[in-house]
């Protein structure tokens, strides 16, 4: 092995977060290495977020535009699904990541092709794809940000069965014919809207008593109705035992407990993530392989000065937005630390990711989309906060019947009673999605109630529907 390679920063892995930091440290002037196992761009350009909008966008506007009296005849016939899958490929650019590559370059960072592995304290170890290895070394920071895989359970049978994960999910290039989806949170639900849209006959399998259990108890529910009303099956309180599936290219059976057999073409196992941190060197710096990475506010490994974790791996949240979030931060407390100045780690300090905590926001793309920040109620109540909260029927706003004919909808914020502030919304219905960063920034700039009543929506928008909250939470 030859000497090793010397940064001020090294960060090993280049999903959005990883190269949101390298951004920040590139910029202040550290020099930075980027060391990336597969695409520079991560699984949020190539098999998540990106493709599954992207086969997920004309399924929704169809059905927006099959409630618009005038239009709905117009779109009543199939997708031209050879065109979906095309727009698809186009935004993950056929799966090369040379324009990530090019930007790179162009910022001066230096990219690594290869694993990286922790091998003692600063040091990282890049076996390339030709089994070559070499070594890094970094000054001030090494910055894990391997986010994480799919998490598919070891039942019985499971391996024979070849089922998809979110890869094969938001890749694929057919419909199956029937699509079996285990699982009942954001992929589940989502790609069960994806697939059922483009022709599968999806079967939705849900542990919990409803989809979306991270959500207000409405938001699942809705999607649920939705899903059925779309033709799909969706059924709660179902445990999986075990799959079987001869051959290559045989049916796949799903066993539930007590012994039915559901019966698909493909199998998708929506159930949930695990941290690629099992390959990953951490036992050479004393720190536990395979588990989640936990970190200070300031995304910085406890008991490590110069050992960070950023973006799904550290298990804060597991959204694209919130990591390069946290990446814009701990780039700061990198940058700041390698200078000797000062951090500013008081809540919604420079150098502190407290929004993770109190103002996270996420859009699911289902029809009718599901929209939140912040707090639900139960979590409210559980934190020990005196919350009221506020709902109303989003189809009752002018904008939103003027959006779509029969517009199904509900909102729901909550009410700090003490401050008189917002803790969190809730939004479910079409388009809904663009309505949640106007609560984002209520909940993060804890704008009171009283000022809220200043900020007038225009008519006639969908946005209305905050006028609507505070009419009916004033009385
Ligand atoms: C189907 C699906 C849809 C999603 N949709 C959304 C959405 O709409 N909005 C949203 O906000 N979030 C969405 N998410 C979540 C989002 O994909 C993740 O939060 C995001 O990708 C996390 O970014 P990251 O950079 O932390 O990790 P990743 O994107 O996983 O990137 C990690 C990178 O590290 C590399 N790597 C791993 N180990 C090593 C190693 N040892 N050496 C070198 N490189 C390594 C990997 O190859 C990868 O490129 C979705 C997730 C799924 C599964
Ligand atoms: N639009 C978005 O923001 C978006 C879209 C997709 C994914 N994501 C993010 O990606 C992450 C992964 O999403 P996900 O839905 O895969 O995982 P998840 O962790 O949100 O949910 C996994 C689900 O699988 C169920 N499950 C686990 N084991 C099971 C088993 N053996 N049998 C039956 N059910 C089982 C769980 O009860 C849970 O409801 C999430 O954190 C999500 O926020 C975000």
């Amino acid at each position: 092995m030859t000497e090793a390679v010397e940064y001020d920063v090294v960060v090993i892995g280049g999903g959005p977060v990883g190269e949101n930091i390298v951004d920040r440290t590139r910029a202040a002037g550290l020099s930075t290495a980027l060391v990336e196992s597969e695409l520079v761009g991560g699984e949020c350009s190539y098999w998540a977020c990106v493709p599954s909008k992207a086969l997920l966008r004309p399924v929704l506007a169809r059905a927006d535009a099959r409630r618009v009296p005038g239009l709905a005849g117009a779109v009543g016939g199939p997708l031209d699904t050879a065109a979906v899958y095309a727009h698809r490929d186009y935004w993950t650019g056929d799966w090369k990541d040379q324009g990530q590559i090019d930007w790179l370059e162009s910022i001066g960072v230096d990219v690594h092709r290869g694993h990286g592995r922790l091998v003692g304290v600063r040091k990282v170890s890049v076996t390339g794809p030709d089994g070559e290895q070499h070594v890094l070394s970094a000054r001030h920071a090494v910055v894990v940000a391997t986010g994480t895989r799919a998490m598919v359970p070891d039942l019985p049978g499971i391996a024979g069965a070849r089922p998809w994960t979110s890869r094969e999910a938001t890749s694929a290039r057919q419909a199956p014919g029937r699509l079996v989806i285990v699982g009942g949170s954001v992929v589940a639900s989502e790609m069960a809207t994806a697939w059922q849209g483009l022709g599968s006959q999806v079967t939705v399998l849900v542990r919990g008593a409803r989809l979306l259990p991270r959500m207000e108890p409405f938001a699942g529910e809705l999607v649920a109705e939705a899903l059925r009303e779309a033709g799909a099956v969706v059924r709660t309180g179902v445990g999986v035992e075990a799959v079987e599936r001869d051959g290559s290219t045989g049916p796949v059976g799903v066993v539930l407990e007590g012994g039915e057999v559901v019966e698909g073409d493909e199998l998708l196992m929506a159930t949930g993530r695990a941290p690629r941190t099992e390959d990953l060197g951490l036992d050479t710096v004393g720190l536990t392989p395979g588990g989640w990475i936990g970190v200070d506010e300031t995304c910085r490994v406890p008991g490590f000065d110069w050992l960070y974790a950023v973006g799904d791996v550290n298990h804060r949240a597991l959204l694209t937005h919130q990591g390069k979030y946290q990446a814009r931060i701990a780039g700061a407390a990198i940058v700041a630390r390698a200078a000797g100045a000062p951090l500013d780690t008081a809540p919604w300090g420079a150098h502190t990711a407290t929004a993770d905590t109190r103002a996270l926001p996420q859009a699911v793309f289902t029809d009718p989309e599901a929209a939140a920040v912040g707090l639900t109620l139960a979590e409210a109540e559980q934190a020990g906060h005196r919350v009221r909260a506020v709902d109303y029927d989003l189809g009752r706003v002018s904008g939103a019947g003027l959006y779509a004919d029969g517009y199904r909808g509900r909102a729901r914020m909550i009410v700090d009673l003490d401050r008189e502030v917002l803790l969190g919304a809730t939004f479910v219905g079409p388009g809904a999605a663009e309505l949640v960063h106007a609560a984002t920034i209520a909940v993060a700039g804890e704008v009171p109630i009283a000022r809220l009543w200043h900020a007038v929506p225009a008519f006639p928008t969908v946005s209305e529907i905050w006028l609507r909250l505070l009419e009916t939470y004033r009385g």
